[in-house]
């Protein structure tokens, strides 16, 4: 079981800023995901945990142990890479032996741990194929093989599934959650773009995003269980990152706050959520709803159906709201009778509705027991050079 703490950690490209103010503790046994926009620096803090790039500032801690300078192959962690980065002539168990033949570990002793990491990993039947004669699925289970039979503290997951097609990406995430389950002390860190596989194997999201404090740098936005970025994200950019298709934001004016009941005017209209912080009345604020949560059919609004998208188990319409400048209001529905042109009418549930204030930041959604904002609290808790640098991890 390890424990990775990262202390007012910085990270500078020529003087150019990537990362700074990051202070994250990554508990033991825990799934942590690092997911950001493109070139926020994702893979460069799981490449400084790693120990393949060095950090400008700070100090990065494996199980209490400064390991700032320490070589990856010292820190007792293991790296599977996007693009597999596997020996192209060396067979599957070759490929899979060769970081503890490095290690000069025992023949039997590295015997067993391979036959162990295939069953896991359902490569048994192909020991002795190249690398060549599997598909890209069956690459990516041998490059966690690698990973597996080292026995690492920490497991790092750089983009594994992004080379895979839709099927098999949903198939090896599953497999990979089956793994962390069934390995249950290690500790993994894994960088992905995709939103789905950050909620559902992330027993903590990292979100990083660029920070006007930071001087060009990114910092951390949000960390912590998935469902609680989700239901309460702590800032307007949380909100909109997380969540697909992202929730509707509409500019409002606060008019009254009180017993955790904001009131405010969006387009005229008279909105109600339920939060709880300090706001004054005509101060201006960005109500935030999702998509799933506007309620078609009934209430005191009113919008025309611009556009809809059928994806056959639900569909998604575009409410333009008379007299509105601001973009349509998306909404998710199971009727498959709207049409474009229809008018309906429509609620803002205040159980469902953010507010954010002119800086970004949220106001605390105070639910009552048994809502939807309160199931975060109920949820527990390649290239040679690759290939070498890989295989030393
Ligand atoms: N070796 C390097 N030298 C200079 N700049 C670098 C280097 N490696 C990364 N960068 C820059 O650091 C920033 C962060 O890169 P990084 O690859 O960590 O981002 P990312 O969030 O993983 O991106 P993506 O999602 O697109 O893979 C980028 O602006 C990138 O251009």
């Amino acid at each position: 079981m390890s424990r990775i703490q990262l202390r007012n950690v910085e990270k500078t490209f020529a003087d150019v800023p990537v990362l700074q103010n990051i202070n994250l503790d990554i508990d033991p046994g825990e799934f942590c995901v690092f997911i950001g926009p493109s070139g926020c620096g994702k893979s460069t803090l799981l490449r400084m945990i790693a120990g393949l790039e060095d950090a400008t500032d700070g100090d990065i801690e494996i199980d209490g142990v400064v390991v700032n300078d320490l070589p990856p192959s010292a820190r007792n962690v293991a790296m599977v890479f996007q693009s597999y980065a596997l020996y192209p002539h060396m067979t599957v168990y070759e490929n899979m032996a060769f970081g503890l033949q490095q290690q000069k570990c025992a023949k039997p002793e590295i015997e067993r741990r391979v036959q162990d990491a295939s069953r896991i990993l359902h490569l048994d039947g192909l020991l002795d194929r190249k690398p060549k004669a599997l598909s890209g699925g069956q690459r990516q289970r041998v490059a966690i093989g690698r990973a597996i039979v080292r026995k690492p503290k920490v497991f790092l997951f750089d983009e594994p599934l992004s080379n895979l097609d839709a099927a098999l990406r949903v198939a090896t995430r599953v497999e990979i959650a089956r793994l962390h389950r069934e390995l249950g002390s290690a500790s993994m860190v894994y960088v992905t773009h995709d939103q789905v596989e950050a909620m559902t194997l992330a027993s903590k999201i990292v979100l990083l995003r660029p920070d006007p404090a930071a001087h060009g740098g990114q910092s951390i936005a949000q960390a912590g269980h998935p469902l609680e970025l989700y239901h309460h994200p702590a800032n307007q950019f949380v909100a909109g990152f997380i969540g697909s298709p992202s929730m509707n934001f509409l500019p409002a004016i606060a008019t009254t706050l009180s017993d955790h009941t904001l009131e405010a005017l969006w387009n005229g209209s008279p909105c109600v959520a339920h939060v709880e912080g300090s706001v004054q009345p005509g101060e201006p604020v960005t109500l935030g709803i999702r998509p799933e949560h506007v309620r078609v059919g009934e209430g005191p609004h009113r919008a025309q159906v611009t556009h809809v998208e059928r994806l056959g188990e639900h569909s998604y319409v575009y409410l333009s709201v008379p007299q509105s400048s601001q973009l349509p209001l998306l909404a998710k529905v199971q009727d498959e009778r709207i049409a474009i042109g229809d008018t309906l009418p429509f609620t803002l549930p205040p159980e469902s509705v953010h507010v954010f204030r002119r800086d970004g930041q949220a106001l605390r959604r105070s639910v009552p027991a048994g809502g939807e904002a309160d199931v975060a609290q109920r949820s527990p808790q390649a290239a040679p050079e690759v290939a070498r640098r890989a295989a030393s991890l």
